[in-house]
């Protein structure tokens, strides 16, 4: 009986709030300022400083493109938005209402943050069908218990995700025969059914021929304006083909930021990245 009466008092709480009330956007609040804000973060690693008094904002529906040498502190820094890496000092929000610090990892991907790693992770037993109908579980375990349209929704949903990333002809075989670049748009597609609002996304054209780097090209083009999207790359071309604004890590912090032809005239850039790449690529 106590338990019931503990029960409909929680039910009864004013800042409960249900999860079939929770929006299928992110509650992010952008209204004010950049979807990310991260000010001067400083992470360390047995004393050396991988981030060092790092400053960076994106804008939400923004596309940027992060570049730099190895070791240039990219995808700590990638770790710290998610939640990975604690730093050791600095701020980081999502939006002007939620302090990303005090969140766990779980916590940080329930906002809204998607991150793809450099290798494809789809369930190559699986159809596409099926591997982007699993990466939306967690949001048809609520609504399904509350409303019946759920399938109907969901599947509207992963009709439009398999149109955005190309994959409609796809969509019934086993994503352990597709190419590489299409297990790489339909990871991206797996996140995109958590209707995400930050995408994190690592060196997606490594690998992938011209044509395929083309499409992928066209794809992060259409998803930015939607959500905000950071790509960390190192092909110089690709990064050029979709980069409105680039930001240049260095030693763990920003060295220069702008167009691309901004930063690739910049003579820090070049003695530190461009005129290496330049290089590795003659
Ligand atoms: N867990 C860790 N322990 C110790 N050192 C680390 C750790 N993680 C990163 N580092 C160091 O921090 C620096 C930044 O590494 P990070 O991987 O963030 O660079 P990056 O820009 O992503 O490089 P790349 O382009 O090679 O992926 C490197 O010198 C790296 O060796």
């Amino acid at each position: 009986m106590s338990e019931t009466l503990n029960r409909l008092r929680d039910m009864a709480r004013p800042d409960r709030v249900f999860d079939f009330m929770v929006p299928d956007r992110s509650p992010v609040d952008v209204r004010h300022g950049p979807i990310l804000y991260m000010e001067d973060v400083t992470v360390s690693f047995d004393g050396f400083r991988a981030i060092d008094r790092l400053n960076l904002t994106i804008d939400d529906g923004e596309l940027r493109c992060i570049i730099g040498p190895n070791g240039a502190g990219k995808t700590t820094m990638m770790d710290i938005i998610t939640g990975k890496t604690r730093p050791d000092s600095g701020q980081v929000w999502f939006g002007s209402r939620h302090n990303l610090l005090r969140l766990s990892e779980p916590e940080v991907a329930s906002l809204g943050i998607g991150r793809k790693f450099q290798k494809p992770t789809v369930f190559e037993a699986l159809t596409v069908f099926e591997n982007l109908e699993l990466a939306m579980a967690g949001d048809r375990r609520v609504w399904a218990t509350f409303m019946a349209r759920l399938d109907h929704e969901g599947r509207a949903r992963l009709d439009e995700v398999l149109e955005t990333i190309g994959l409609e002809a796809e969509r019934d075989r086993r994503s352990g025969v597709l190419s590489h670049g299409q297990k790489q748009w339909l990871e991206i597609g797996m996140l995109l059914m958590q209707r995400p609002r930050l995408l994190l996304i690592d060196e997606p054209v490594a690998g992938m021929t011209e044509q395929e780097m083309h499409r992928t090209a066209n794809l992060l083009n259409r998803l930015a304006g939607q959500q905000s999207v950071v790509v960390v790359e190192h092909d110089m071309g690709f990064v050029r083909s979709i980069a409105r604004h680039v930001t240049v890590l260095h030693q763990g912090s920003v060295l220069a930021e702008g167009s691309m032809d901004a930063v690739a005239a910049d003579s820090r850039v070049r003695e530190v990245y461009l005129g290496a790449e330049e290089e590795r690529h003659a």
